[in-house]
Parts: structure tokens; C-alpha cells; sequence
């Protein structure tokens, strides 16, 4: 049953709940979550058990008094919680979205025909699993803008970390081709640090299709 933690992780990101707790100072109660959200009145009491969850799971806190009931403790950050804020360029946490993805969980159904399906030397398990390349069925279901925003959002946030305490790793760099960088954010970020770094980013023509013109990249 693991596999639920993930899809709960999911529900919080798909309600907006953490930008729900904060829009409320970063500590809300289950009725503000439950307005803010729009939760029907006869699913609180379901929305305190996705809250208690994700609480055992270390995705949020909660800060409960000797005579607070389910209804008025407060529910806080964690350091994972916070990273699912959106911000001004977007208003939730894309990368979640891209990871529990349906198609992606059940892919991991059809291991066991990956492993004996007499193709699957030439075939990805998500090809066995659905019949197409995970790219095909990208541009069938029209989620491409989705899956674009999951990776800059997420190489945005690692280049910060790798750049603020891992910079050495580029000394001495004068140029670097960063293959399959997507939308070219994991170069955006090391020209804009190293603007002598020659930053080139390759990858499929779909796939960089729409990609923003990035100066010195
Ligand atoms: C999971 S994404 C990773 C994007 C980026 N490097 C990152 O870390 O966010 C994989 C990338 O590989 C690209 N890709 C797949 N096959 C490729 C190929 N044959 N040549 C170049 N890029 C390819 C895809 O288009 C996609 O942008």
C-alpha cells in the first residue's frame, strides 16, 4: 500500500493545500484548509484523515493544544511542505505532478511483462505498458506544457542548492552542452552564475519546441 502515500501527496498538491496554509501565515486549521480548497462539507472529516497522513509522513505538522479537537489544530510546514508553495510563475508544485502521474504508476504494473515480453530488449516499460513512447503519448494527451514546467521548476530548485554549495565544480569550465536539458533552465541557471561558461542545451525538436530564448545559453 505505499503507493498511497504517493497519491496523497498528489490530492494535497492537486487541493492547492499548501498554498491554502499559506494563505493563512503558514499555520491553518482544518476548516480554513477545508475553505480554502473548497472541500464539501461532508468530506472534512475525510479531509482530516488525508491531514493526519500527511502529518505521520512528515509533509506537514501540526500543532495541537491539551483542548484542541480535529477541527482547530493547526496544520504547519515541514521543510518538504514548503517546497510545494507555488510562487508568482507558478501556483503549484509541478514536479509532484509529473512524478504520481497515472500513467507513470501504472507503467510499474507491467514490470513483470517487461521482463519476459520477447520485445522488450528494444521496448521502455512504458512502451509494453501503454503502447507508445512516453513522448507520443505526451503529445496525444496534449501534457507536454506540464511535463516542460515539472522539469524547470525542478532544475530551478537544484541548480540553486548545487550552485550556492557546490560551485567549485565548475571551476575551470569555459564551456559545457547540457544533452536532453529540456527547456534549457539547468543552463539558464549556470550562464547566469558563470556568464564565461559557453552553455548549449541539446535536445529533441519537439521538446524544445516553445523553449524561451535564454541569453548567453
Ligand atoms: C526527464 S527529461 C530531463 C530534462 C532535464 N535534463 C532535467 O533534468 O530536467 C528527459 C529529456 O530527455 C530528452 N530526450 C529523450 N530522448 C532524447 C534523445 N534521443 N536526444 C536528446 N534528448 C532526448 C527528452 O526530450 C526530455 O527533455
Amino acid at each position: 500500500m505505499a503507493y498511497v502515500k504517493s497519491a496523497m501527496l498528489r490530492a494535497a498538491v492537486d487541493l492547492r493545500v499548501p498554498d491554502a496554509i499559506h494563505h493563512r501565515g503558514g499555520a491553518a486549521t482544518l476548516s480554513d484548509i477545508a475553505a480554502e480548497v473548497g472541500i464539501q462539507p461532508a468530506k472534512v472529516s475525510h479531509l482530516h484523515r488525508l491531514m493526519r497522513a500527511l502529518t505521520i509522513l512528515g509533509i506537514f505538522s501540526v500543532d495541537q493544544g491539551p483542548h484542541d479537537d480535529a477541527t482547530n489544530m493547526h496544520y504547519k510546514f515541514t521543510p518538504p511542505s514548503r517546497l510545494l508553495v507555488g510562487d508568482s510563475s507558478c501556483t503549484q508544485s509541478p514536479i509532484v505532478r509529473v512524478l504520481v502521474d497515472p500513467l507513470s504508476l501504472t507503467a510499474l504494473c507491467s514490470i513483470g511483462e517487461w521482463f519476459t515480453d520477447e520485445r522488450a530488449s528494444a521496448l521502455t516499460l512504458f512502451e509494453v505498458a501503454h503502447g507508445c513512447t512516453r513522448e507520443e503519448m505526451t503529445a496525444k494527451k496534449g501534457t507536454r506544457g506540464m511535463f516542460n514546467a515539472g522539469m524547470v521548476s525542478d532544475n530551478r530548485l537544484l541548480m540553486e542548492t548545487i550552485i550556492r554549495d557546490h560551485c567549485n565544480i565548475f571551476e575551470g569550465v569555459t564551456s559545457l552542452v547540457d544533452a536532453s536539458g529540456a527547456h534549457g533552465a539547468t543552463a539558464e541557471a549556470i550562464a547566469k552564475a558563470f556568464p564565461h561558461i559557453n552553455c548549449t542545451v541539446l535536445d529533441l525538436p519537439h521538446a524544445i519546441a516553445g523553449a524561451p530564448a535564454i541569453s548567453n545559453v
